[in-house]
């Protein structure tokens, strides 16, 4: 009997997933990882200290500025902004690798980010999470309870830039239940164009 070669995998799609800080991102990839474990969730590098319960590597990769600047100089970001006084980045390779091996990909990422991406990749697919109301915005960033007062506020004023920015994106999915909104971003990340 002649061995086939095994097939190429198909390069899969990529999904990023944006909105304003507190909305439930996090919250809402945690199901959807649940829910459709065959995605991968890329790990961004930060320079950002690390809240209680984060660790190096699973939430994020925690790095010094003089890190950061070196990953951006060795063209080894996909993209990278500043938020609320931070700075935030994908690391292009394993997205490349994941996309390559099939791996149904996702980035949560704020705006400015996923307009590059935008730029560089127009065949992913971008995705607007949007509060029930300002004000729910406002309670969930409040009762996270992460950030100080003035970070609170100075992530509310970037919100309103985000939440008038949701027609950039292809698909608003509201997150007024975690299970529903997750289940919507499966049916996003899973189902290719034919
Ligand atoms: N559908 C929901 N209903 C009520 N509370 C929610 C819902 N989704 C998330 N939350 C709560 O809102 C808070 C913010 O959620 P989360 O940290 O996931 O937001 P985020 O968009 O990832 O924020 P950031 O961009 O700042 O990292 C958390 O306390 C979370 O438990
Ligand atoms: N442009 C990018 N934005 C990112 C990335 N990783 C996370 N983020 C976004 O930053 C804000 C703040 O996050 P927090 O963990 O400090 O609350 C939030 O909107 C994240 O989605 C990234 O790699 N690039």
């Amino acid at each position: 009997m002649t061995e086939q070669a095994a097939p190429t995998p198909q390069p899969a799609r990529l999904t990023v997933l944006s909105g304003p800080s507190g909305v439930g991102k996090g919250t809402v990839v945690a199901e959807v990882r649940r829910l459709f474990p065959h995605v991968w969730v890329s790990i961004s590098c930060t320079t950002r200290r690390p809240r209680p319960g984060e660790a190096d590597g699973v939430q994020y990769h925690f790095l010094s500025d003089a890190e950061f600047d070196d990953l951006i100089a060795s063209d080894r970001l996909l993209e990278y902004a500043s938020f609320a006084g931070h700075r935030y980045g994908t690391p292009r390779k394993p997205v490349e690798q994941h996309l390559a091996a099939g791996r149904p990909t996702l980035l949560e990422i704020e705006l400015q980010g996923a307009r590059q991406i935008r730029q560089r990749m127009p065949e992913a697919r971008f995705v607007f999470l949007a509060p029930p109301s300002v004000r729910e915005l406002r309670d969930r960033l409040v009762g996270r309870g992460t950030e100080a007062t003035e970070v609170v506020e100075a992530r509310l004023a970037q919100a309103e830039v985000e939440l008038e920015a949701h027609d950039e994106f292809d698909v608003v999915v509201v997150n007024d239940d975690v299970e529903r909104a997750a289940a919507e971003v499966v049916s996003l990340i899973s189902v290719v164009d034919a």
